[in-house]
């Protein structure tokens, strides 16, 4: 493969963080030093821990976190030895004040998150990060949602905040290839930040979408040791290096580590196999956030209905991250239109 980049390839896993949603926020101190020392010995380059939602995201509307996700911030921090510990930061759900104390424990990256189409909401939270000394990312959440030239102006707003890259989020798992091409390309020919690239396997095609950002341009990449991440998980991240070894790409990453990480540290994490299953699969194919899956999951049981339809009407609805609360109003109008039509 032939990058359209000369700088280095440097990656963020995101289980300690999207992975957060998979667990319903349940991570221990215990989980997180034992993962992170981990991926730090094998070279890992980032390692992102907050509430799944980000920084401040542990309430009832989002799913309260067991533990104090500073405490894992500052857990993760002390056993790292090379490996930068990243934060996310929605705004409107994180504040600046979180996003200090989390600096203050020593999380050096931050990737400040929003819709696609709503980046002016991160200009505060981008020029405090810079002001605080962190490195700054932006990241566009439901990617496929816009087309690319939504994109351009979206992340040149970022860049103008001061952003040092951004990135494109496939929340949804719902980008096909071209679609992935073409918008890392609009970005790359549109920015003088690096881009970046998070995907979810919704589809199955995670991986093949990175490899596509990464031949693009993309330098900056995310995964998920064993698709720890919400939905069907993110690209898989010791999977993906296997690959990148395999086309000759230079990692600096273990493999063999991240292999023995991903069965014996990751693997007895699990709550269950991050399989691509009915729910996940109609998250990819109806373009539905995918950390919405455990709630769609739960309102299905609570008002007796097929998660996927309470899905494909979110999808339908264009719901964006931050609308949990619109998942029980869509089930018990469901609920109710079934009952009308008995
Ligand atoms: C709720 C935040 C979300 O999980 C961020 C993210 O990883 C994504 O949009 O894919
Ligand atoms: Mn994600």
């Amino acid at each position: 493969m032939k990058r359209n980049s000369s700088l280095p390839l440097k990656f963020t896993e995101v289980s300690l963080r999207d992975g957060s949603h998979v667990m319903a926020h349940q991570f221990t101190e215990k989980q997180v030093f034992d993962a992170a020392k981990a991926l730090d010995e094998a070279g890992m380059h980032y390692i992102e821990v907050s509430h799944g939602d980000g920084l401040g995201g542990s309430t009832l509307q989002y799913g309260r976190s067991l533990t104090d996700e500073m405490k894992l911030i500052e857990t993760a921090v002390g056993a790292c030895q090379q490996a930068k510990v990243a934060v996310l930061l929605l705004p409107g759900i994180g504040t600046v004040s979180e996003l200090k104390q989390a600096n203050k424990l020593g999380a050096s990256l931050v990737r400040v998150a929003t819709h696609v189409t709503e980046a002016d909401v991160s200009a505060q939270h981008i020029h405090m990060a810079r002001e605080l000394g962190m490195e700054v990312m932006g990241f566009l959440m439901m990617a496929h949602s816009a087309p690319a030239e939504k994109l351009i102006e979206q992340a040149k707003l970022m860049e103008s905040y001061g952003a040092q890259g951004v990135y494109v989020t496939d929340s949804a798992g719902a980008l096909l290839p071209h679609e992935v091409k073409e918008r890392i390309s609009a970005l790359r020919n549109s920015l003088d930040i690096e881009v970046g690239f998070h995907a979810h396997n919704n589809l199955s095609v995670a991986v093949a979408n990175t490899l596509v950002a990464i031949e693009e341009g993309a330098t900056r990449i995310d995964g998920s040791v064993r698709c720890l991440g919400a939905g069907a998980g993110n690209t898989q991240t010791e999977v993906l290096l296997a690959v990148l070894d395999r086309m000759g790409i230079e990692t600096g990453i273990d493999l063999y580590k991240m292999m023995d990480l991903a069965e014996d540290v990751i693997g007895p994490m699990l709550p269950g196999s991050q399989e691509i299953r009915k729910g996940s699969l109609a998250m990819g194919y109806a373009g539905v956030y995918s950390s919405f899956l455990l709630h769609a999951e739960r309102a299905g049981k609570r008002f007796g209905l097929d998660p996927r339809d309470i899905l494909i009407e979110l999808g339908k609805r264009k719901a964006v991250g931050g609308q949990e609360d619109l998942i029980i109003e869509v089930a018990a109008e469901l609920a109710k239109k079934s009952k009308l039509e008995v």
